[in-house]
């Protein structure tokens, strides 16, 4: 990657000496409540690499919120100080939603009085009758295939410090919006908002969704590698989600599997590796923090935004 201009690069060795101590090591219930999202997770690098992005996230909200009593100052009038949000990008697969729950769960046991909560952007992918209508079921992911407009007001609510916000919500087992069901967001402090398209910014909008961000991390890696974990997940899921009837995937998961493999093949080809190099690749170089992933999933590198 040659962003070496607006980034400092470390290695993991050079990481993880940044923040060692003061940090208590995780407890044994917390390392249970890891696993059992993620069994596969190495506890190494929640050591090793999260601690210290934790630790500068805790930096960079101490001065967000010191500029914000600054301002409030300023222009005589105190302000609550707006939630602290913070936003996730990469390729569908490269380990996004892996990512943000880890976070969530650290920076809850940095804030123990803070409400840290997590959304993920497909909730705002327009419902299947409308991407039908526009031609764009083979676009879901793309930018056409959301509703900015919910989203930004969405993160304008948030900011205004709306108490309690409802959004929709994506369902991957029926692969379409669920109706007349939301996610309730209640009292945020801090908002993790992860998706492909959180760096983005949509031709027909004014305002960027990273304009609300004030943290924001590009989890990056090798696009081969990434379509095999596409690919890994999508056979464990054959094997177990995809295997209630009412799921989206059924058919393929009671026919022969070389066919439903060649269909995701197909599907990370043309959708989701076109959907990488188009319109989420181009946004790396705008996130705070790049987290670059290994094929075991450790991260090697991490860049750090210069200025
Ligand atoms: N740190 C990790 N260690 C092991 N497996 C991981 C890790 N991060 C992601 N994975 C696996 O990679 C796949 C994609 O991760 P996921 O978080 O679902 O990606 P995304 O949200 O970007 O689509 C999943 O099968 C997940 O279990
Ligand atoms: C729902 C997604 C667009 C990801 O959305 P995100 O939460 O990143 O906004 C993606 O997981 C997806 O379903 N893509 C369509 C092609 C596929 O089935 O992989």
């Amino acid at each position: 990657m040659n962003e070496s201009r607006k980034y400092h690069r470390f290695s993991r060795e050079e990481w993880k000496s940044f923040y060692r101590n003061g940090v208590p090591p995780l407890t044994e219930d917390e390392l249970q409540e890891i696993k059992s999202f993620n069994d596969k997770i190495s506890l190494q690098d929640v050591q090793e690499i999260y601690i210290p992005i934790t630790h500068l996230i805790k930096l960079y909200m101490k001065e967000y919120e010191s500029l914000q009593l600054s301002k409030g100052l300023f222009i005589q009038s105190f302000q609550d100080v707006p939630p602290f949000i913070i936003g996730i990008a990469g390729s569908v697969a490269v380990g996004k939603s892996t990512t943000a729950r880890l976070l969530q769960m650290m920076l809850s046991r940095t804030f123990k009085r803070r409400n840290v909560h997590l959304v993920t952007t497909d909730g705002f992918l327009y419902p299947n009758h409308i991407l039908q209508e526009r031609g764009l079921m083979n676009d879901k992911g793309f930018p056409e295939s959301y509703d900015m407009e919910l989203l930004i007001n969405f993160l304008g609510e948030v900011k205004s410090g709306k108490p309690k916000i409802k959004l929709p919500i994506y369902s991957h087992e029926i692969y379409d919006i669920v109706p007349n069901e939301y996610q309730e967001i209640i009292e945020p402090d801090i908002l993790i908002v992860e998706g492909i398209n959180v760096l983005q910014l949509p031709s027909n909008q004014q305002i960027y969704m990273s304009d609300f961000f004030d943290f924001s991390i590009f989890v990056d890696a090798d696009p081969k590698t990434i379509e095999k974990w596409y690919l890994d997940r999508f056979e464990a899921l054959l094997e177990t989600a995809f295997q209630n009837p009412s799921n989206f995937y059924y058919p393929y998961a009671v026919g022969p599997k070389d066919k439903a493999i060649a269909m995701a093949k197909d599907v990370w080809k043309n959708v989701n590796l076109r959907n990488l190099n188009e319109f989420i690749l181009p946004t790396r170089h705008h996130a705070d923090l790049i987290l670059r992933k290994q094929a075991s999933h450790e991260i090697s590198d991490i860049y750090l935004t210069k200025y």
